[in-house]
């Protein structure tokens, strides 16, 4: 186990929490701006004056931020203001961030090593606090967010649901530190004991998951939130074709021509993903900890003799770290680099599974080396090595109910309304006014043609028509002709339906659901025979 959990801003009373308490103002009286519209944030969208307060602000410097607290809620302000910026209430979305936000931005975000925009660390680990004692954060009704998009209860729920699963990440990590220690000592009581400690963890998640149907009504989350916590890759369909440009924190030489500029622009634009609980360091901890692992799709299988071998990691979750704050990516990493669970459950149970070990031979190598003793076939009775590896499968089944439970969340919240606002028009709130309040046909294609940018589809049902409807991949965006703008400006963001009512394309062009059932059946394959 990595030493030091406080070196990674982690606790084993609150996970990835961490032992900060978020603070609910920037302490120097210097950032009174910032707080300013932060605290009037729905206010000034509802208002149609947001971007207008945003291009008044000074630029300010990080330097008067002297303590941990201060900079995470600095970091969680600003990246509230900058996809408020960017995704603004009735506003087409703006693809330039102004450099009162971009530069201020882009410097904390590179404080903590994390990606410039709303992630999961901002909506969820760094925007709670507790209505009575800071102990009792299992409890929902004790719990209240700090900053919100909308001001909705249910997107406040939507955030608070995963803050309490996160702190209840805390007993994970103890588990986690357990078993490593047990595994270093050859005990496997010890190890017992904290696997059944965190499949007791993961049954946790899925009652905490199973009360967000409680206070998040799926069409608020769908057409409200979400839209907020969209990112700027893949969102041609949005007019943000290039993604968006922090201005100010790159260099242009200026003596060069408008075009050349223009050019030297292009360069500096940053595609990003959009905020999602993906973004979790706690569930890729108990994957790292049960040793499953997750493959690339596209990985065309090499034939090794009778084995297998495929290159291990997701790509998307292993980029979803990019988006962790750096001192959690470095404790997946390590951790990584040292726990061996599943190798010295094979090794262990060998005469009670049919696993073959040999492939793992390097592994047990390494056990050999931290036990400094030669770990040999059946070292423990059959009836103790039952008992280990029951207690190991039962945990990577509690794993792969939470990812059932997910799944069905996921069609809950966003492909029920998907395949809805598909099937009837307006698929919208009755109190939205049909028309918002500008043109944004006319303003996104005035707009984006000066930008020299072809205006796009946003991809979502355009007039029912079926033919809108259909997966695209890659090439087929790239081809798409200019078609009529929906006028619904409220729609970017929001995931796309496709035929067979099931594939729905997330807001960064994946299967959403594709992909998770297949994280979720490497999970069931993980169990040990
Ligand atoms: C309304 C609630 C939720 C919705 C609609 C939702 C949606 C999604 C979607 C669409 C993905 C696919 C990847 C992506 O688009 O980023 C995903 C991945 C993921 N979500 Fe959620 N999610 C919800 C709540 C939660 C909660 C509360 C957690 C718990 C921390 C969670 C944990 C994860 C994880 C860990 C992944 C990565 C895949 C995996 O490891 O199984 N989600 N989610």
């Amino acid at each position: 186990m990595p030493q030091s959990l406080k070196e990674y801003d982690v606790s084993e009373s609150f996970g990835f929490l961490s032992d900060d308490v978020p603070l609910k103002r920037l302490e120097d009286e210097y950032y009174e701006p910032w707080e300013l519209i932060i605290s009037d944030f729905v206010n000034y969208q509802l208002s149609g004056r947001f971007r207008e307060k945003i291009l008044e602000l000074p630029i300010l410097s990080l330097d008067r931020l002297k303590t941990l607290p201060n900079y995470k809620r600095a970091y969680t302000a600003l990246s509230f203001m900058v996809n408020g910026y960017v995704w603004c209430l009735h506003e087409k979305p703006e693809e330039r961030l102004p450099k009162s936000l971009a530069i201020p931005f882009s410097q904390i975000s590179e404080y903590f090593d994390i990606s410039p925009i709303t992630t999961n660390a901002a909506v969820v680990l760094w925007n709670w606090k507790t209505l009575d004692k800071r102990d009792d954060m299992m409890n929902l009704n004790n719990l209240a967010t700090i900053f919100s998009f909308t001001g909705s209860p249910d997107e406040a729920w939507f955030y608070l649901v995963s803050t309490a699963i996160e702190c209840r990440g805390g007993e994970a990590i103890k588990c986690s530190r357990k078993i490593l220690n047990s595994i270093h000592n050859n005990n496997p009581d010890g190890i017992i004991e904290g696997i059944d400690g965190l499949s007791g963890v993961i049954k946790d998640f899925i009652k905490l998951l199973s009360r967000m149907y409680e206070r998040n009504d799926p069409h608020m989350f769908y057409w409200k939130t979400r839209p907020y916590l969209a990112g700027w890759e893949n969102m041609e369909s949005a007019g943000l074709k290039n993604g968006v440009l922090y201005e100010g924190t790159y260099e242009l030489d200026t003596t060069k021509d408008a075009a050349s500029q223009h050019e030297q622009e292009m360069k500096h634009y940053k595609k990003l993903s959009g905020g999602s609980a993906a973004q979790s360091s706690i569930l890729q901890v108990i994957d790292i900890i049960l040793g499953i692992r997750h493959y690339n799709d596209d990985d065309t299988d090499e034939q090794n003799g009778t084995e297998t071998v495929k290159a291990p990691g997701n790509p998307y979750l292993l980029r979803m770290r990019d988006y962790m704050p750096g001192q959690h990516r470095k404790f997946l990493i390590d951790l990584e680099r040292v726990c061996k669970l599943r190798e010295y459950v094979i090794v262990n149970t060998i005469d009670v599974s049919n696993v073959n070990n040999e492939k793992f031979s390097e592994s047990i190598e390494v056990l050999d080396n931290i036990n400094e003793s030669k770990t040999t076939k059946g070292q423990f009775s059959k009836e103790k090595q039952k008992e280990l590896l029951k207690s190991y499968n039962k945990c990577v089944s509690t794993l792969k109910a939470f990812r059932d439970s997910h799944i069905t969340l996921v069609r809950t919240y966003i492909v029920d309304p998907a395949i809805k606002s598909r099937n009837s028009t307006p698929a919208v709130s009755p109190k939205i006014p049909a028309k918002p309040p500008i043109d944004f046909e006319a303003e996104t294609n005035k707009s984006v043609e000066q930008n020299g940018i072809k205006p796009e589809t946003n991809g979502i049902h355009l007039n029912g028509k079926e033919s809108d409807l259909k997966p695209l991949n890659g090439t087929d965006r790239a081809k798409s002709e200019p078609k009529a703008q929906n006028n619904r400006s409220f729609e970017h963001g929001l995931a796309k339906v496709v035929e067979d009512n099931e594939t729905v394309l997330g807001t960064g062009g994946t299967d959403a659901i594709g992909f998770l059932k297949k994280i979720r059946d490497e999970t069931t394959e993980s169990r040990l025979k």
